[in-house]
């Protein structure tokens, strides 16, 4: 089953693009990662999803059901945490999850002090008196607080130390093993990695591909370094599967998808002095599709 179902949608802020067409599903159980540069439209397609703004066009379903119709229903079963959180600053961090839970119908305090036991949260300070790391991780609290089925995250992880990302990851798995789905946005490519099955990746508000992480970083493509022995030219290179060719005087780099044979024949044909053939990163990768279609 997919827990959620994005079709076509689209969102105008006026005559500027936010999201256009965005296609895409993630199945029940899954780690979806969602992944694009500032302003490729993440935070758009979430709020859409949740219904905190409409889409000029198409639509989405959570959980089998209209996303804006049944925004009500749907969200007692959403753990959201958005990008920015704003708090009310006098308020003690206890009392504020209190009355978080209040809106659900489960008895959440149990559940409210183990997480904070985990992720070392003092719920006795004033938000006031909390550094980033911590304000951010009162809104992860929050989001998980009453157990939901589909945990949505917009960027989590700003403001929260190297171990301290770690130990959220583990509660994100934690979660993902008893079953929640979830939907993970970030601009930073190594956390996608570490964390998600599949991935969407989204460039100027549309979706350039979705594909799973592991045929992302396998087998695919290949990076090719080689140093000649004279002077050589991108030209030399243009074969089909090839991208991102970079020629600095006698050195070229490119990345390669395709038949090995025949780019070991075309490679053949250059007197060498070395040639490196190495995975490319993830960094790589992404950074040819961003650029596939301008
Ligand atoms: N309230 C708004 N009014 C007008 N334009 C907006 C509004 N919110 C977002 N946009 C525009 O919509 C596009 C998508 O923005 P969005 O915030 O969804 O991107 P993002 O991928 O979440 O980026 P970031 O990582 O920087 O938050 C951007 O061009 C942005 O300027």
């Amino acid at each position: 089953m997919n827990v959620i179902e994005s079709n076509q949608l689209t969102k105008m802020y006026g005559k500027a693009r936010g999201i256009s067409n965005v296609s895409f599903s993630v199945k029940e159980g899954e780690i979806f990662g969602f992944i694009g540069p500032n302003g490729a439209g993440k935070s758009t397609t979430i709020r859409t999803l949740l219904a905190l703004i409409y889409p000029t066009s198409g639509s989405a379903t959570i959980f089998g059901k209209d996303c804006i119709k049944y925004a009500p229903e749907i969200k007692k079963e959403i753990g959201y945490l958005p990008s920015e959180v704003f708090y009310y600053e006098n308020m003690k961090v206890i009392d504020l999850l209190k009355y978080s839970a209040s809106f659900y119908k489960k008895d959440c305090t149990k559940r409210i002090h183990e997480l904070a036991e985990t992720l070392n949260l003092d719920v006795s300070k004033k938000i006031n008196d909390l550094s980033l790391g911590n304000k951010k991780k009162v809104g992860i609290v929050q989001g998980l607080l009453h157990e939901p089925k589909l945990i949505i995250l917009d960027e989590p992880t700003s403001g929260l130390d190297p171990l301290m990302q770690q130990k959220f990851f583990e509660l994100l798995r934690e979660e993902n093993k008893k079953g929640a789905t979830i939907l993970f946005s970030s601009h930073i490519l190594s956390e996608v990695q570490k964390l998600c099955d599949r991935v969407a990746i989204i460039k100027e508000g549309e979706i350039v591909k979705v594909e799973t992480m592991s045929a992302l970083t396998e087998n695919s493509y290949k990076k090719f370094r080689l140093e000649a022995v004279n002077h050589v030219t991108s030209e030399v290179f243009q074969l089909d599967g090839v991208t991102d060719i970079m020629v600095k005087e006698k050195t070229v780099s490119f990345i390669y998808k395709g038949n090995m044979n025949a780019i070991i024949r075309k490679i053949a044909e250059i007197p060498l002095q070395n040639l490196w053939v190495e995975e490319p990163t993830l960094e790589e990768i992404f950074m040819h599709y961003y650029e596939k279609e301008e």
